[in-house]
């Protein structure tokens, strides 16, 4: 299917169902020495999906959206963004890349001394020189499609925290990037406001014929909205596929974190010195 929207990035038109990031045979730790957090990922991200990347805490998911959004370079292999290597890329491809991701980072932070129009007008006053007009009608229309037209007005301190991830979510799409990547949407928010949540990522990414790319742990949510999910553990993939075919699986991991339970092959600690070595006591 072709989607031929335009946008105001510079898109191209372009096949859904076409790969717009991939990771191939990536290493990556923080500094020389450093334990290696990622050792030879593979990960693939197609147009028109919901991908969610799950994991136990500290398995190296926001790593991953770093990776992509370039802020972090692998020290092997290739991070791909629609073709291009992210990590081969100068100051300025990176800016002209980044134009084309939305990225809403945990608890999507808003700018406290602007109103929710002004936030949402943020990016589009960086990296456009469209007239107040243009500008008021698109501010208003995406803020409509999370449903706070009406709270435009507002200062961040005068909404609640599922409508201020609402605005950061307006604020993520307001260049109508073809990669949209959400660290922890859910965070924080009430039942209600994370099943709106969630529905509206879906519906979004929809809408726009967008890529959404999914860090979280709430399975529920996630398993009724993504077309794949990825479980990370020990810097790989420990499984892969559609929600339906994890359901059914029998991998320990995948039934770890479906089963929440506190036991399996996800450890609880950090990797680190042995009780032994720590407290001179075998145990
Ligand atoms: N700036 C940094 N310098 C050194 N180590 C880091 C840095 N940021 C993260 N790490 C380490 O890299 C590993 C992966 O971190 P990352 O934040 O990607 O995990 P995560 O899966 O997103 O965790 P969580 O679900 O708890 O947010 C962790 O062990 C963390 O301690």
């Amino acid at each position: 299917m072709k989607n031929t929207q335009s946008d105001l990035t510079g898109a191209k038109n372009y096949s859904l169902g076409e790969t717009i990031v991939s990771i191939k045979n990536v290493d990556f730790s923080y500094a020389p020495g450093e334990r290696q957090v990622l050792t030879d990922l593979n990960m693939e991200f197609r147009r028109g999906q919901v991908v969610a990347v799950m994991g136990g805490s500290g398995c190296g998911k926001t790593t991953i959206l770093k990776l992509i959004g370039g802020q972090l370079r692998a020290q092997a292999g290739q991070v791909l963004f629609e073709g291009r290597d992210i990590g081969k890329m100068n100051n300025g491809q990176l800016m002209t890349a980044r134009r084309r991701m939305g990225m809403l980072f945990q608890f999507g932070a808003l700018f406290t001394d602007l109103t929710v129009f002004e936030n949402v007008a943020f990016p589009l006053r960086e990296h456009t020189n469209l007239s107040e007009e243009l500008l008021r009608s698109l501010v208003l229309m995406k803020l409509h499609a999370v449903g706070l037209r009406g709270a435009r007005d507002l200062m961040p301190s005068q909404i609640s925290g599922g409508m201020a991830r609402r605005v950061a979510l307006a604020r993520a799409i307001a260049l109508d990037p073809p990669l949209i990547m959400y660290d922890e949407p859910f965070a924080g928010l009430d039942p209600i406001s994370l099943g709106i949540t969630a529905r509206l990522i879906r519906d979004l990414n929809n809408a726009l014929g967008a890529t959404s790319l999914l860090v979280t742990h709430d399975v529920e949510e996630t398993f009724e909205i993504a077309d794949y999910v990825y479980f990370i553990a020990n810097g790989g993939i420990a499984a892969e596929g559609t929600p339906e075919d994890l359901s059914q699986s029998q991998d320990p991991f995948v039934r770890q974190f479906l089963d929440a339970s506190p036991d399996g092959p996800v450890p609880f600690h950090y990797p680190g010195f042995s009780l032994e070595e720590d407290f001179g006591v075998k145990v």
